[in-house]
């Protein structure tokens, strides 16, 4: 299923981890949706196309979330784009992606690329270090990024990210109030079947990541009780 609309579940696999080929066959066999391919650090185009390769023995969706030019490969069904909207650095919300369009622009294959707009929460985690993201924001910042993601620019997903942190279900359900067309992610320190079901009463689509290495028999269980 390449529609993301579609989902409800996806997994986050980052291409800095191990993760042994007995996890991997359970992750990509789980029901989930979708695999999601990506990291903030240490993602190379070595350990992407690595990766690509083993879930691809699988048929379940496997996207690339691209994080840098270098790490680009063909081969996904689609191509995550993330533009930070909390970022306070122009190179993350659009000039990395100005520079990649510039350069491979004419050969992209823009009915495969889907841009996110993230709204990054956990100010603790790499990627709103990396961006340098204010992530320090109360319900009326969220319902503004969220009406901006919508109404503003169009975006086909707006990315709720709490990445290594649990978030909370009231700034999920203040963006919830204001998308309609947009696809509400949401991503974060879900390690329980009950986290999952809660996030997933709110947001279109949970992303689960970390508990697929710290322990894998938690991941597989978030995945039944969203679908
Ligand atoms: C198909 C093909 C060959 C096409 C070629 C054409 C081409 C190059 C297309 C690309 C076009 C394009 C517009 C690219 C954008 C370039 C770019 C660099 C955009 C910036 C993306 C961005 C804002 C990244 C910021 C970091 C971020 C939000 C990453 C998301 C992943 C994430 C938060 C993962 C969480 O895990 P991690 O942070 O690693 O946490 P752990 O601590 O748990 O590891
Ligand atoms: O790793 P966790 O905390 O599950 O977060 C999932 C995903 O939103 C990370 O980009
Ligand atoms: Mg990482």
């Amino acid at each position: 299923m390449y529609d993301f609309r579609e989902w409800k579940h996806a997994f986050k696999l980052d291409p800095n981890k191990e993760i042994t080929d007995e996890a991997l066959e359970s992750v990509c066999e789980s029901g989930t949706d979708a695999i999601i391919i990506g990291g903030s650090d240490g993602v190379t185009l070595e350990n992407v196309l690595d990766l690509m390769a083993r879930v691809r023995r699988y048929s379940v969706p496997c996207v690339l979330e691209v994080s840098s030019v270098e790490t680009v490969t063909p081969g996904f069904d689609l191509y995550f784009i993330p533009t930070v909207l909390n970022s306070t650095d122009p190179d993350w919300i659009m000039g990395l992606h100005h520079q990649a369009v510039k350069e491979y622009g004419e050969i992209m294959d823009w009915d495969e690329i889907i841009v996110e707009g993230y709204c990054i929460l956990n100010p603790e985690c790499k990627a709103a270090k990396l961006t340098k993201a204010n992530s320090v924001l109360d319900t009326d910042d969220v319902r503004a990024y969220a009406m901006m993601a919508e109404k503003m620019f169009r975006l086909p997903i707006f990315y709720m990210e709490y990445s290594g942190m649990y978030g909370n279900p009231r700034m999920v359900e203040t963006a919830r109030n204001y998308l309609s067309s947009t696809v509400l992610f949401y991503g974060g320190g879900i390690r329980t079947a009950e986290q999952a079901k809660e996030m997933a009463q709110i947001a279109d689509v949970i992303v689960v990541g970390n508990v697929v290495y710290d322990d894998l028999a938690m991941a597989l269980k978030t995945v039944s009780p969203v679908k």
